[in-house]
């Protein structure tokens, strides 16, 4: 067995588990939340399709499983949920703790080159190789999981995260979804800190990792099965960090299908904001992994 549980708790009819386990790629203890829906446990463990949320700079898993609300249509449909943590935690790096957007709880979900973080901060190899591994051959948890059908949703950083990732691993993930995402990272003041501090001074090295200029590169025919949405009363999107528009007009000239953004009149960057449409996000990653 992989895990340790820290917890379990009965929610929604399915089960919520507070897991760690020792991880190779960050070299230290990771958490994660997983919640098994009630399709998921009855009356034998039945495989079922995964959702994975990755959250924003700051948070653990606990802020979206507490306040997201994504049990509650997750339940109803019989999905699974997923809360991997924001960034390896403990390692004690110089710099890993003086500010709020980088370091710890700010990983920016990419494999850092540059010291002191290249050690432990693999974020991408963590979440897109090992957990999979881990989670889907665990001996008591694999066997409620459908390895074959995942999606990936994400808030702000964790947006940033999830439109890379789908974009960078075509077919790992079903289809995608994120909430006010850091999407064009390279232009941005949190995208060039953390970009500088992870990967160095090359700004042609960090467009491999920038949802923009990464959907600008797809063809016409992709179908990226794309959801994205940002509220209008969100200061971080007015303050010119979230850059929804530059993505916008990355699937344009692209021409990419299956793109859709959204703003959402009045909603702000919090937690509110995400358990407004909490529901319409596990729907498009229910639909494109056989559910609806
Ligand atoms: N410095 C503030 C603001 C941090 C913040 O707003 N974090 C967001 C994600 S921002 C982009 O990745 C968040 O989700 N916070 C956690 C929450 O529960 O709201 C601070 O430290 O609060």
């Amino acid at each position: 067995m992989s895990f340790t549980t820290k917890a379990t708790i009965t929610t929604f009819g399915g089960r919520l588990l507070k897991l760690s386990h020792p991880s190779k790629t960050t070299t230290t203890p990771m958490a994660l939340n997983l919640y098994l829906p009630p399709a998921a446990l009855v009356p034998t463990p039945t495989r079922v399709p995964l959702l994975i949320y990755l959250s924003g700079l700051t948070c653990s898993p606990e802020n979206c499983t507490e306040k997201g609300f994504f049990q509650h249509r997750a339940s109803q449909l019989g999905l699974a949920l997923l809360w991997p943590d924001t960034s390896p935690r403990g390692l004690n790096l110089p710099g890993e703790k003086d500010a709020w957007d980088f370091g710890e709880a700010a990983s920016f979900y990419i494999d850092a080159t540059q010291e002191p973080f290249a050690g432990g901060y693999k974020m991408e190899t963590y979440l897109t190789k090992e957990l999979p591994e881990v989670l889907f051959g665990d001996e008591e948890f694999g066997e409620y999981l459908d390895k074959e059908r995942v999606s990936i949703t994400g808030h702000s950083m964790g947006g940033h995260g999830a439109l890379t990732l789908y974009l960078k691993h075509r077919g790992l993930y079903k289809s995608v979804s994120a909430f006010a995402p850091i999407a064009n990272p390279s232009q941005c003041p949190w995208g060039e800190k953390a970009f500088k501090g992870y990967l160095g001074e090359d700004r042609e090295a960090w467009k491999a990792h920038d949802a923009t200029e990464l959907l600008g590169k797809c063809e016409k025919r992709d179908n990226v099965k794309m959801l994205v949405d940002v509220g209008t009363g969100d200061n971080f999107y007015k303050q010119g960090q979230l850059l929804p528009e530059n993505l916008e007009k990355a699937a344009q000239e692209a021409g990419v299908e299956g793109f859709t953004l959204r703003y959402q009149e009045g909603y702000d960057h919090s937690y509110y904001f995400m358990a407004s449409f909490a529901d319409e996000h596990v729907e498009h990653a229910a639909k494109h992994l056989g559910l609806l």
